[in-house]
């Protein structure tokens, strides 16, 4: 007997094993929402730094080297542009993408998605339940029986209540589960990107591929897991529907109506894919625009005070405007593209389909013996009451069973669209991982042949804890990103060894490598051929040329890498750093800005000079073996500036000083002259005749000044003198 024409059990809902399977889901539900509000609720509590702190320990474990080592095979660097689409190669990223959004069974993304399915199952039994209902209150309707029609508005409301339910927990897990692999993404991207070896810089300086690497991990990782968990459940539920409606239905309209169903679903299927445009390529296009609309959004807060001082705004407004404008030019173009693609679609799904439905339904009334079961229900029933109301029973059933029907076909139909969608966002998601997966292990984008200074080709080696800092045969080269580029010699093999004690000044006009000499010495620029020796990265620090304040307190910029917690296992205090202010000459700020809790957007608070004397208290307060400092003191006065040199001497931090000004020369032993003459260098011990002939010239720079300033006195006292004649 088929289920929809079987009798209601009449056992109350409650008892029936419905009502068991829903207590222990709705325990379990209710346990895991009773630890989400939990959660929320003590983290209310604490204050944002402790919020951060114990994120930091239970949502952002690390991930370990050991796991990129073992995934790096699953994420080879394609021309993903070319292949966006629902392809063979979108399954094998999103193949490997799931083995970071499930890394073992036994996590919580997959108690949810078990937990999710159920649901989902539930969802469909119960629409079948609620189709035998509808057909039975509607038959008791017809033939006026009124007992039973009230007894079937009972069953009626008592389903609504697990149906609502259940509604209600697909909705929630269905975010849970974004939430969940966005967490998982993010984390894992996070530790790809942070780490010792500044995949972010070099993503950014030495390689191209990835362009404002800011939207792929916040927009279109966030994109990804939100349509990847929708489409689950767009999909997994109507196929589960399909099955089981189909099911019912080939009970009521026999072998041959199912058959033209299932011909129905493969011909729309083809066709829709036929007529489908490429969703997936304007997916990703779409976020590559959003990502340039947002950076330029970026560039103008990052810069606000030097655009304002320019007077630059109109240029920045065209500049925006173009990127939006450029943004919605697309979107519009994918609206007009979705106008005639959505008619047919309708056409197809609501129209043809439900024409379709109609004529399966009239199966059982018109041609009886084509069916077995339900036309056998409908010729037994005797008087013509009775056939009819059996008959509205039956067609109101199948209509319910087809309206489900066609309801998940078509969204199954429409979850091609989003399929596709996905297969966009996937694409994003894949280079993202795949490039800082390449860069992790320094494979940068290049030449394929050994060509000399292509970032494909790095011959260079470095020996890390050595006392010192010594370049031997080393080339500084500009790094080219770029499939055929080679980067540009700035010095030639450089020879120099730096001890301990021995503090070295590098000086030489503009972009002539100085600073590129830093960067090779923090290994943010390859060394392409010979050997660096240098200390572990805890025994050098780097001051560079345009200070950085970090977000976070006072105290916060003068520590800074440190936190407060590395501060305070350091066993170090405040009134160390109240020192050390004292000797940068800034000991008024803590009490002018209200203590060192103090938070701000500390870069317009403070002057060029001020920013960079916290760059000096930065140092002393690291207090390292080696540092060094570029151009850092440009903006601070001569004295205060002598002061903090001979600060850093006498604490033992032997100095490389990247600097124009002859005045820091008595601070050095040595100094190193970049010539800009085809990478030519020379080295010369401070206290030469040369260097005795640059101070001269800077004292008779000086001395020239001096007159003008007599001269200028002179002047201004003629200028009193014709004033208090005139009054
Ligand atoms: N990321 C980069 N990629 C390619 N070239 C770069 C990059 N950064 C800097 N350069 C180039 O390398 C050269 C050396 O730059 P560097 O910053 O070392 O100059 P500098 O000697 O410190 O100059 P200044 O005295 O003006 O600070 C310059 O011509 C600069 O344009």
């Amino acid at each position: 007997m088929p289920l929809f024409s079987q009798p209601l059990d009449h056992r109350p809902w409650f008892q029936s094993n419905n009502f068991i399977i829903y207590s222990s889901l709705a325990a379990a539900t209710a346990a895991l929402a009773y630890r989400t509000s939990q959660q929320s609720t003590s983290s209310t509590k604490t204050t944002a730094a402790d919020l951060l702190n114990s994120t930091k320990r239970t949502l952002f474990k690390e991930t370990e080297e050991e796991t990129f080592k073992q995934h790096k095979p699953l994420f080879p660097v394609v021309d993903v542009v070319k292949k966006v689409g629902v392809n063979d190669e979108f399954f094998r990223q999103l193949k490997s993408i799931a083995k970071i959004l499930f890394p073992n069974y036994y996590t919580k993304e997959v108690f949810l998605l078990i937990l999710h399915s159920i649901f989902l199952i539930l969802r469909t039994y119960l629409s079948v339940v609620v189709a035998r209902i509808d057909g039975r209150i509607v038959r008791d309707l017809v033939s006026g029986r009124g007992k039973r029609f009230l007894t079937g508005l009972m069953y009626w409301f008592a389903i609504a209540i697990p149906a609502t339910y259940t509604n209600s927990m697909i909705r929630y897990l269905q975010s849970k589960l974004a939430i969940g692999f966005r967490t998982r993404l993010t984390r894992y991207v996070h530790d790809l990107y942070l780490n010792d070896d500044k995949t972010f810089y070099k993503s950014i300086n030495l390689d191209g591929r990835i362009q404002g690497a800011d939207q792929f991990i916040t927009t279109d990782i966030a994109k990804f897991c939100d349509t990847l968990s929708s489409l689950y459940s767009n999909l997994a539920k109507p196929m589960l529907d399909m099955l089981i409606f189909n099911y019912q239905l080939m009970k009521s309209i026999g072998m041959a109506g199912t058959i033209g169903l299932g011909l129905n679903y493969v011909v729309t299927a083809k066709l829709l894919r036929a007529v489908t445009p490429s969703f997936g390529k304007l997916a990703a296009i779409e976020a590559k625009l959003e990502g340039d609309f947002r950076a330029a959004h970026t560039r103008l807060i990052t810069n606000a005070e030097e655009i304002a001082f320019y007077n630059g705004g109109e240029l920045e407004h065209s500049i925006l405007d173009k990127a939006y404008y450029g943004l919605v030019k697309h979107i519009n173009s994918i609206y007009k593209i979705r106008i005639n693609y959505n008619m047919f679609e309708d056409f197809l799904i609501k129209y043809a389909w439900s024409a379709f439905g109609l004529v399966l339904c009239a199966i059982p009334v018109f041609a009886p013996h084509m069916v077995g079961d339900i036309a056998g229900n409908i010729t037994k029933e005797t008087s013509e009451d009775a056939q009819v109301g059996s008959r509205t029973r039956g067609f109101i059933t199948n209509k319910r069973l087809m309206m489900s029907l066609a309801d998940a076909g078509g969204r199954m139909m429409y979850s091609y669209k989003e399929l596709a969608e996905l297969a966009g966002y996937t694409t994003r998601v894949y280079s993202l991982l795949s490039v800082l997966h390449s860069l992790h292990v320094n494979e940068f984008d290049g030449p394929k042949e050994a060509i000399p200074f292509a970032l494909t080709n790095i011959q260079g080696k470095i020996k890390l804890g050595e006392d010192g800092i010594k370049f031997e045969n080393v080339p500084i080269v500009t790094p080219a990103p770029g499939k055929d580029r080679q980067g540009e010699l700035l010095v030639e093999n450089l020879n120099v060894h730096i001890r301990s004690g021995e503090h070295m000044l590098v000086t030489g006009p503009n972009g002539v490598g100085k600073t590129a000499v830093a960067r090779v010495i923090a290994t943010l620029w390859p060394t392409f051929e010979g050997t660096l020796s240098r200390p572990e990265d805890r025994n050098i620090f780097y001051i560079p040329q345009r200070p950085y304040l970090s977000m976070g307190s006072l105290r916060d910029q003068v520590i800074y890498p440190h936190t407060h917690e590395d501060m305070k296992k350091a066993g170090r205090t405040d009134d160390e750093l109240m020192k050390i202010l004292e000797v940068v000459r800034l000991a008024y700020i803590p009490d002018r800005e209200g203590g060192w809790e103090t938070k701000k957007e500390w870069k317009d608070v403070f002057s060029g000079g001020e920013k960079q004397r916290i760059g000096m208290a930065r140092l002393f307060y690291h207090h390292p073996k080696y540092a060094v400092l570029d151009e850092c003191t440009s903006a601070v006065s001569t004295d205060v500036e002598g002061l903090m040199y001979a600060h850093a001497k006498d604490m033992g931090i032997t100095l490389l000083t990247i600097s124009h000004r002859p005045a820091l020369f008595k601070y050095h032993q040595y100094l190193l002259r970049l010539t800009g003459d085809h990478g030519k260098w020379e080295l010369e011990q401070i206290g030469t005749q040369q260097q005795q002939q640059s101070l001269d010239k800077e004292m008779q720079t000086l001395e020239d000044k001096l007159q003008t300033v007599e001269a200028l006195k002179s002047r201004l006292g003629e200028i009193d003198g014709e004033l208090s004649l005139k009054l």
